[in-house]
């Protein structure tokens, strides 16, 4: 891979992303690097400057401002009515609330299906207004051309091929990549972005073997949600991770907390508290 000449080498180079007790911001060539070492990593969204300094306290090494927002933050029913403005001020808040990680913030439906041009405009807005490291746009060989200006003018590029929930009212959410025809379409959205300069690919919801196979064939690294074991990254929406988003979750949310009922149990005593008039005790009191 890539030699970095001793200007760009800095001394958190070739540091593992988790664990690796690096200091400065990680960078897109760290993600990279990481591929070449064959070291997996972990993305979690963020969507506030709250959760995401408790996640970067924790070491994690890539964010993604998702769209997802809409419907996990918002009250949205999908990500399909998020707003340009609603994801800069998000993206802002998380870049405001961590140190190291890598922000990736999500581009929201409407903000680049127009063409390049727009793309630009739009993930210019995110890069200069909320500091984002890279931007994330939906579709493969379809947004091949968004992908291109946009690594042109110097903005890292995260792909995302497989189910793109951007398209529910075309396509469902629904696994992607089942049957040879579709599986050779993946292959060729996966090459097409690699083609254009993208840094990485999410892929969502498809096949474990066909994500295997993806992986194997990429030089950039994939990142799977129930996309398998095999991808180079693992994402996961934060509340669904954590338990608070609430509902059916999909397959493969594995829930490694439940702060749903902490929250609800913890919003209960306080209330019990008040009613019954054991808070405020003196030592919360001011004379
Ligand atoms: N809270 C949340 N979590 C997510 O993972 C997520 C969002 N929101 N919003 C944006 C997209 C939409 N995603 C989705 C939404 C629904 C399914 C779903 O219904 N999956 C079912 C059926 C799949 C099938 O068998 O075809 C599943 O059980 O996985 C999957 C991913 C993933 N993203
Ligand atoms: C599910 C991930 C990849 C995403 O796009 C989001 O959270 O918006
Ligand atoms: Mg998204």
């Amino acid at each position: 891979m890539t030699q970095l000449s001793a200007a760009q080498r800095t001394p958190d180079s070739g540091k593992a992303l988790y664990g690796g007790k690096g200091t400065r911001r990680i960078t897109v060539r760290d993600i990279t690097a990481a591929k070449d070492r064959g070291e997996k990593w972990p993305m979690l969204t963020a969507y506030d400057a709250m959760t995401a300094s408790v996640f970067d306290e924790a070491g994690i090494p890539v964010m993604l401002v998702g769209d997802s927002a809409g419907n996990c933050h918002l009250g949205y029913e999908s990500t399909v009515p998020v707003t340009l403005d609603e994801m800069t001020m998000l993206s802002a808040a998380v870049v405001r609330g961590t140190n190291r990680a890598l922000i990736v913030g999500d581009l929201p439906f409407g903000s680049y299906q127009e063409g390049p041009v727009q793309a630009l405009r739009s993930a210019t807005r995110l890069v200069k207004e909320a500091g984002v490291g890279a931007v994330k746009l939906e579709g493969g060989e379809r947004s091949h051309r968004q992908i291109e200006l946009l690594v042109e003018s110097g903005i890292p590029v995260m792909a995302h091929i497989g189910l793109t929930p951007q398209s529910v009212n075309a396509m469902g959410y629904r696994v992607q990549g089942r049957g040879e025809e579709a599986a050779q379409q993946l292959l060729r959205d996966a090459k097409a972005v690699q083609d254009a300069g993208a840094f990485a690919v999410v892929l969502e919801l498809v096949p474990a073997e066909l994500a295997a196979e993806v992986t194997r064939v990429l030089h950039i690294p994939t990142v799977g949600i129930g996309a398998g074991a095999e991808t180079d990254a693992q994402v996961l929406v934060w509340t669904d991770m954590l338990g608070l988003t609430g509902g059916k979750m999909p397959r493969f949310v594995k829930q490694y907390a439940n702060l749903r009922s902490v929250m609800g149990d913890a919003a209960k005593a306080f209330a019990e508290d008040v009613v019954g008039g054991t808070f405020p005790q003196e030592e919360h009191s001011v004379h």
